[in-house]
């Protein structure tokens, strides 16, 4: 192995692949060795993409089966669910696999069938991923083969929810997610629904009691709880490009207070190089987070007594996606799990 992980990026040409080109470009261990596509493949990235225009010594677009996979340490999946792991479960052992699609989150394929409405291509590699919520997950990163990331949505919620959860401060019970996405969320493939026109000066719902991240929230929600739980989730799209913002109601549990929560956040994130509590009345936005693999949280008290507003923002490409690929193959390959990391947010 060379001194750097040489990588390849499955998908470079769709939003969260550009995102992984973008970090890895200043990762100071990272080296690409290929980038792959679909229709794009054959262009250039600085021909599909302007803002690496400066970077004309990129790889160019290959399909996946033209890649030396020799040449390969670690791959990221950027691919629609399905394709990636058809794609994946192709690949030579030795080559560890950090995939951004839904594919190895679930861990029964009967919900992945449910939800998804496909048969599950590899169902034999789903015992073997581990659910990269990075936070979560550091014991099981250093030696995993696969991970799975999880979805931009459940990165958010359950990096709110789980801490409180497993501390017993919270009822397994009428959980409530509203969330606002961007729209680099639904990827770069032309959609009628997401054309200028129809989004813009605009707010609305979709997937209303039927989006595909609520399995994934609730199975490691359940874990957390120790029961099966249900919870509500209701995504909004806004004309915004990046950023995801969370408003999730909570009941508490008998005799808990807020104060509970905020302490409970104030131990379980104080060391966290990504994860922050703000200060007391501040309210989490997109804008702290742009460009980052950050996550802004509070806690609110709510009208109704015995409830609790929690509130989180992340960046959907970064830390919901992109970043906390980069975090776990940090921990993957035994580097700082900040490396390559560290930017600021972009403001305004
Ligand atoms: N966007 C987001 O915020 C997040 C996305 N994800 C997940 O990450 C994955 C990628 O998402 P995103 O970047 O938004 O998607 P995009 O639609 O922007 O990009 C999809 C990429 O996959 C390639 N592709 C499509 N079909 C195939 C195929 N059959 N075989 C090989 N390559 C194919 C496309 O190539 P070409 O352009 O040449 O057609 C393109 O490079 C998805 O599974 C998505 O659900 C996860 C978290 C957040
Ligand atoms: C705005 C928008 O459409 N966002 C996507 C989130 C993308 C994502 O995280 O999808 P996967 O779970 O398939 O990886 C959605 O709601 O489906």
């Amino acid at each position: 192995m060379s001194s750097k992980i040489r990588i390849a990026v499955l998908g470079a040409s769709g939003y969260t692949g550009a995102d992984l080109v973008r970090l890895a470009i200043t990762h100071p261990a990272m080296e690409i060795v290929a980038l792959a596509a679909n229709q794009k493949a054959g262009q250039a990235m600085a021909d599909i993409w302007p803002h690496f225009a400066p970077y004309r010594s990129l790889p160019r677009l290959v399909r996946a089966d033209a890649i030396d996979w020799g040449q390969v340490d670690a791959v990221f999946g950027c691919l629609p669910h399905a394709a990636s792991a058809e794609l994946l479960s192709t690949l030579d052992e030795r080559i560890r696999i950090i995939d951004l699609s839904a594919d190895f989150r679930l861990n029964d394929t009967e919900t992945y069938g449910e939800w998804y409405g496909v048969t599950h291509p590899a169902p034999h590699l789903l015992e073997s991923a581990v659910y990269g919520l990075t936070e979560m997950a550091r014991p099981r990163l250093a030696d995993a083969r696969l991970v799975a990331c999880p979805g931009c949505f459940p990165t958010a919620a359950l990096l709110t929810l789980l801490p409180v959860a497993e501390a017993g401060l919270i009822r397994d019970r009428n959980i409530t997610i509203n969330a606002l996405t961007g729209v680099s969320g639904a990827g770069r493939g032309l959609k009628e629904q997401n054309l200028f026109v129809e989004i813009s000066e605009a707010a609305a719902p979709y997937a209303v009691g039927a989006h595909r991240h609520m399995p994934e929230m609730e199975q490691e929600l359940s874990r957390a709880f120790g029961k099966p739980v249900a919870i509500s989730f209701t995504p909004h799209l806004l004309p915004m490009n990046r950023g995801e913002l969370e408003t999730i109601i909570v009941e508490l549990a008998d005799g808990k207070t807020l104060a509970d929560l905020r302490a409970c956040y104030e131990a379980r994130y104080a060391e966290e190089p990504f994860i922050h509590l703000l200060p007391e009345g501040q309210v989490p936005a997109t804008r702290m987070v742009r460009g980052s693999n950050h996550m802004v949280l509070n806690v609110f008290a709510d009208r109704v007594p015995g409830r609790a507003i929690l509130i989180a923002a992340i960046d959907n490409l970064v830390k919901g996606s992109s970043g906390q690929a980069i975090q776990n193959m940090n921990l993957m390959f035994g580097l700082p799990e900040t490396m390559g990391l560290e930017a600021a947010p972009l403001f305004p």
